[in-house]
Formats: structure tokens, C-alpha cells, sequence
């Protein structure tokens, strides 16, 4: 768990980059830190792993003050994944992903293996990638890299600051859907940057948005940020397309499914699993001009869902 007590930045020249901040990030659980250019989300995260001291406030990582750790022992433990990942150019991608193991002096033979089973995690062939260098691969290759590099030595806590940022829009998709499935496995304590409500929302347990000034505008869940903004600089930061979005966060309850009595099967668009998501269920009624979807779990029908069904349930998960 991270906790941060009414943590403050304000730098040499008079600038507040974060002003009194509280927030806890649970175990396992990922928080996206979301805002405006400049409103102090890196800040943030770099007094985590103390590459920034904050000038008030105190950071508590499970239960011990950072404050209190050798600061290079301290980044030794925590994972940190940046936009320009910052491989070493002149080490093969295996060398580089073993750099923490090696640091903390694993035996070579062993720091090797973690990197070639890290590099499989993240979706890259270690026949093929362990020996390239960082300029022979593409930026999503790299980003990879850089991820794995984050979990070679298995730390609890990863930071991730726009760790996506610098691909295009279907590899970034790709890495963000990788990360997930990753996540769910590893179940890390996350603390990631971005600047993409969208990001945020797809990503995140909980979301953080800041103001200019590193003010703590809501900390909440996606479907709350998204359905409830906590004021007028959530409601327009989030944007207009909120409610499309919330589509998109918000799971099918199978409470509020109908009964398949007397529909015909031509009535239905088709059928979604029960673990989609609304906007599948939405996207499938409008293609195929419906007003009925079959929701199933496995082999079994579960029920119908349809847009007043859909409507209900997004009403009913920011009340929750
Ligand atoms: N070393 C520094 N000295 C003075 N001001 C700084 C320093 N580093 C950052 N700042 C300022 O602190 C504020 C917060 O910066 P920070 O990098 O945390 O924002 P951010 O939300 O991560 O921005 P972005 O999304 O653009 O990366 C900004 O106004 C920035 O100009």
C-alpha cells in the first residue's frame, strides 16, 4: 500500500507543483494520476521513489515513511517505467532488462534467466529479442522492454509515468490491453501518469484527477469520475463524451438482464459474454440495428440486455 499525507512540492523558485496531497493507493490495485500538462502528476510519482523530495508531507510505503530508506535501496524495490524508457544503448535487451537483478546481485546465471522469462511475459521472443540492442527495435518493442525491465526484480510497486506514451494509438491499445491482462496475473501496486482521460478510465481501479497546482480535484472509481464529476473542472476535463465513455467502464449486471421469453432469435444483434463490457453491447445492438443483445456466461444464456437495460445499469454504477 502507498499512502500520501498531505504531501507538498513546492520547488526552489516558488512554483507549487503539488499542494497538500492525501491518497491511498491500496494493494494490487492500479491508480492512473490524470490532468492538464503541468499539474504535478510526475512530480508525484517521483517523490514515491524519492527522486524529488516533497517540502511537506510524509509518503508511506507498507507502513515504513520513504523518507526513512536509503533512497537507491529504496528504487532498487520499486519498479519505475518512464515515456523515453531509457534503455542502455551500448547492452543487448537482455542485459537490460537484468539490470536491477545484477545490481542487487543475483548470480549472473539466474539474473539471465528472469530476463528471458520477462521478455516472454511481455510478449517478446527471447530467440529473437535477447541479443538486439535498443536501436534495433520499434517503440512499442521498446516500451516492452521497458516494462519488463520494471519487473525483473518482482517489486510490489511499479510506477509508470505515460509508459504508453510515445506510439501510436494501436499499439498503444495493444500495450494497454497487455498490461492489463498482465496486471491480473501479477497483481502489482501501481501508480501510473497520464495525460488520456481515456487511458485513465480503461486502465484504472481508481483515478486521480489533479488541477493546475496539483490539487486533488476527485479520487474515485472510473464510472464515478465519469458519471458524477466531483465539480466543473472534473465535468469539462472529462469531457463531453463522458457519458460514451462510461460505456465503456461499466460491467453487464446480470440482475438487470431480461428473460429470453418469446424473443425470437432474429430479434436478437447476437450474443456478448457476461464480462464485457457496455460499449460492446451497445456497438453490437447499432451494427446490427437491434434492440436486443443475449448475454452469456460460458455455455449458458443468462438473458437479454437492452438499452433501457444499459441505461439502468450505467444509473445504477455511480450510485453504487
Ligand atoms: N525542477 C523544477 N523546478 C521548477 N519547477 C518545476 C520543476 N519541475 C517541474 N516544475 C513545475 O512543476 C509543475 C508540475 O510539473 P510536473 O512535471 O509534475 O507536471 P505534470 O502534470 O507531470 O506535467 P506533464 O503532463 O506536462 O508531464 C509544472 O508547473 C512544472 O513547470
Amino acid at each position: 500500500m502507498i499512502r500520501l499525507e498531505g504531501v507538498g512540492k513546492t520547488y526552489e523558485d516558488g512554483t507549487v507543483a503539488v499542494q497538500s496531497l492525501d491518497l491511498d493507493v491500496a494493494p494490487n490495485t492500479l491508480v492512473c494520476l490524470v490532468g492538464p500538462s503541468g499539474c504535478g502528476k510526475s512530480t508525484t510519482l517521483k517523490m514515491v521513489n524519492r527522486l524529488i523530495e516533497p517540502t511537506t508531507g510524509r509518503i508511506v510505503l507498507d507502513g515504513s515513511d520513504v523518507t526513512d530508506a536509503d533512497p537507491v535501496e529504496l528504487r532498487r524495490g520499486i519498479g519505475y517505467v518512464i515515456q523515453q524508457v531509457g534503455l542502455f544503448p551500448h547492452q543487448d535487451i537482455a542485459t537490460n532488462v537484468a539490470t536491477v537483478p545484477s545490481l542487487l546481485g543475483w548470480e549472473k546465471k539466474k539474473a539471465k534467466t528472469r530476463a528471458l522469462e520477462l521478455l516472454e511475459l511481455v510478449g517478446l521472443d527471447p530467440a529473437t529479442f535477447a541479443k538486439r540492442y535498443p536501436h534495433q527495435l520499434s517503440g512499442g518493442q521498446r516500451q516492452r522492454v521497458g516494462v519488463a525491465r520494471a519487473l525483473a526484480a518482482d517489486p510490489p510497486v511499479l510506477l509508470m509515468d505515460e509508459p504508453f506514451g510515445a506510439v501510436d494509438p494501436v499499439v498503444r491499445a495493444h500495450l494497454q490491453d497487455e498490461f492489463l491482462r498482465l496486471q491480473r496475473d501479477l497483481g502489482k501496486t501501481v501508480l501510473m501518469v497520464t495525460h488520456d482521460i481515456d487511458e485513465a478510465v480503461k486502465m484504472g481501479d481508481r483515478v486521480a484527477v489533479f488541477a493546475a497546482g496539483g490539487r486533488l480535484a476527485q479520487y474515485d472509481t472510473p464510472a464515478a469520475i465519469l458519471g458524477a464529476p466531483a465539480d466543473e473542472f472534473v465535468a469539462e476535463f472529462v469531457g463531453r463524451a463522458r457519458g460514451l465513455r462510461r460505456l465503456a467502464v461499466t460491467a453487464i449486471d446480470p440482475a438487470r438482464l431480461e428473460p429470453l421469453d418469446g424473443v425470437a432469435a432474429a430479434d436478437l444483434a447476437g450474443t456478448i459474454d457476461v464480462h464485457a463490457r457496455l460499449d460492446e453491447a451497445m456497438a453490437l445492438l447499432l451494427r446490427e440495428d437491434k434492440a436486443m443483445v443475449g448475454v452469456t456466461d460460458g455455455a449458458r444464456f443468462l438473458g437479454v440486455l437492452t438499452p433501457n437495460g444499459i441505461h439502468a445499469m450505467l444509473r445504477a454504477d455511480v450510485n453504487r
